[in-house]
């Protein structure tokens, strides 16, 4: 396992995008504090420290090489994998600027999680901090203290279960879509490309928590202003990988960072609109002399901990963390879910024990389904050394009283990371993720299309389907 790679070979959902920072910062870490992560080695050995230049690793070149010959391109996880074969569970590599340290083995990532201190690092993302300064943005004041002032109504599992109304209406919105979707196939069954129904339901789910307002990404006509914010986010993405292959001096020639430099342009200004129409209203209801309640951004606005530059920024970026994160993973459960009969029957049988169809699921209820998040777990990270026939779909493996609990090092599956740089996010995902699977298996039961083909993961970031999963939703009695 690579930190935050999920499901390594046969891949469900990564988060590869947070891996590059935390390799960075692990560079660093060699060179600046020898010692603290070493690999064992003749040179170990004779009491001296290796430094990052003496890790085995693929050059520029070979990389260059592997990526667009060998095609490796879309495929990166796949060639960590075999990198981890060639060079062992600790490498270097280099993509574009980043001079990265991949290390490949929980007991690795352990070590250098416990000697990150109070202030972890990540490494900037230099062409998004190059778009900020370049417009004069904040550039982000110590991680520590934007940290601290988004914590407290994004992380405590208490604060997180009072956005439970709102992800209910939106998870209501969603199961519309899909039955009008399924009356509209050919089949009266199929719904093509879910990943991309999922990804407005993690666009709307995630925006609807942080601009407390709803953008209508489920509706059948998609509001103008809400196309503009999902193109732009999506631009921004794709985007912001080219960018990165491409030296500072091409930019007069090719379009590429023009357009990405467009595309935050667009992202920020409809972040601004959305954040200013909040803070207009607040300040009404407060010179009516009204109490101002609301949620998370009201949280943000009224605590007077973050300046409002510092609001705008960072709710865009919980915006861009919290979106295809949620949704990828949801979308890969639901493949797993539809190809294996017997995992989805036992899922149904837990959550109608619990709450029966017609019921909409509390965090109470979700504290009583186990199985049902061990399914989750099951999609996101482990490492293929440290369970036991890791290829394969076990929900069980998770569960404190099955044969099947697998005996894991703590670290060998960490996809929200750990410590205090961990996801901010993680308990708001859990929630929309929980709820949106409990209630699609109270209504249908999902299968593949016959004769359809494995969908593999590709690297657009995270791991996404290389193809579009279109699956068959039967209404349950
Ligand atoms: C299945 C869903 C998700 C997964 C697997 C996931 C995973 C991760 C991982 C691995 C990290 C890096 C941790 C580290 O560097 O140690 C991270 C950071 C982050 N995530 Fe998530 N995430 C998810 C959902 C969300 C959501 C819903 C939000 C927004 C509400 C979000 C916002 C963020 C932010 C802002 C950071 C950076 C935190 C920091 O550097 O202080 N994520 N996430």
């Amino acid at each position: 396992m690579l930190f935050s790679l999920v499901r390594s070979d046969r891949l469900a959902v990564g988060v590869v995008r947070k891996l590059a920072p935390l390799n960075e910062f692990i560079a660093r870490g060699i060179k600046c504090q020898s010692g603290a992560l070493h690999a064992q080695s003749a040179a170990a050995e004779a009491g001296k420290h290796k430094t990052i230049d003496d890790l085995p690793g693929p050059s520029l070149t070979t990389t260059a090489y592997w990526l667009f010959i060998k095609g490796y391109a879309d495929k990166s996880h796949a060639m960590q994998v075999e990198h981890k074969r060639l060079y062992g569970p600790i490498w270097r590599s280099r993509f574009g600027p980043f001079d990265v340290v991949n290390v490949a083995s929980a007991d690795l990532i352990k070590q250098v999680i416990l000697q990150e201190g109070r202030y972890p690092v990540r490494t900037d993302l230099s062409h998004w901090k190059e778009y900020r300064d370049m417009r004069g943005q904040a550039t982000g004041p110590e991680w520590y203290r934007i940290r601290s002032a988004l914590n407290p109504k994004m992380l405590k599992l208490k604060e997180a279960a009072a956005y439970a109304p709102i992800v209910h209406e939106v998870v209501s919105d969603l199961l519309q879509r899909l039955e009008l979707l399924r009356l509209r196939s050919h089949d009266q069954r199929t719904i093509h490309d879910l990943a991309s129904e999922l990804y407005k339901f993690g666009f709307e789910g995630i925006s609807s928590i942080l601009f407390e307002t709803r953008l209508g990404c489920l509706q059948e006509e998609i509001p103008t202003d809400t196309l503009r914010f999902i193109t732009a986010v999506n631009d921004m993405l794709t985007l912001s990988e080219t960018v990165l292959f491409f030296p500072r001096w091409s930019r007069g020639f090719f379009p590429f960072w023009k357009r990405f430099v467009q595309a935050w342009d667009e992202l920020i200004d409809v972040a601004r609109s959305l954040i200013d129409k909040k803070v207009k209203q607040i300040e009404d209801q407060m010179s009516c002399g009204e109490q101002v309640e609301g949620m998370y951004l009201t949280y943000l606005l009224s605590s007077n901990k973050l300046s409002l530059a510092e609001v705008y920024i960072s709710i865009t970026e919980l915006l861009l963390g919290g979106v295809d994160t949620t949704s990828n993973t949801l979308s890969w459960t639901l493949y797993h879910l539809a190809r294996d009969a017997e995992i989805q029957k036992r899922l149904y049988d837990e959550v109608i024990s619990v709450c029966p169809k017609g019921e909409l699921p509390t965090t109470d209820h979700l504290s009583r389904m186990p199985f049902m998040k061990a399914v989750i777990k099951e999609t996101l990270s482990h490492d293929e050394n440290e369970f036991p026939d890791a290829e394969r779909f076990i929900p069980e493996r998770w569960l404190r009283d099955s044969p099947s609990r697998s005996q894991h090092h703590p670290y060998s599956s960490v996809p929200f990371g750990v410590g205090v740089r961990a996801c901010v996010g993680k308990r708001v995902a859990e929630l929309e993720m929980y709820f949106a699977l409990c209630r699609l298996v109270q209504h249908y039961e999902f299968s593949t299309v016959d004769g359809a083909p494995t969908i593999q993961p590709k690297t657009r970031t995270l791991l996404i389907p290389s193809e579009p999963i279109d699956l068959r939703f039967l209404p349950r009695a």
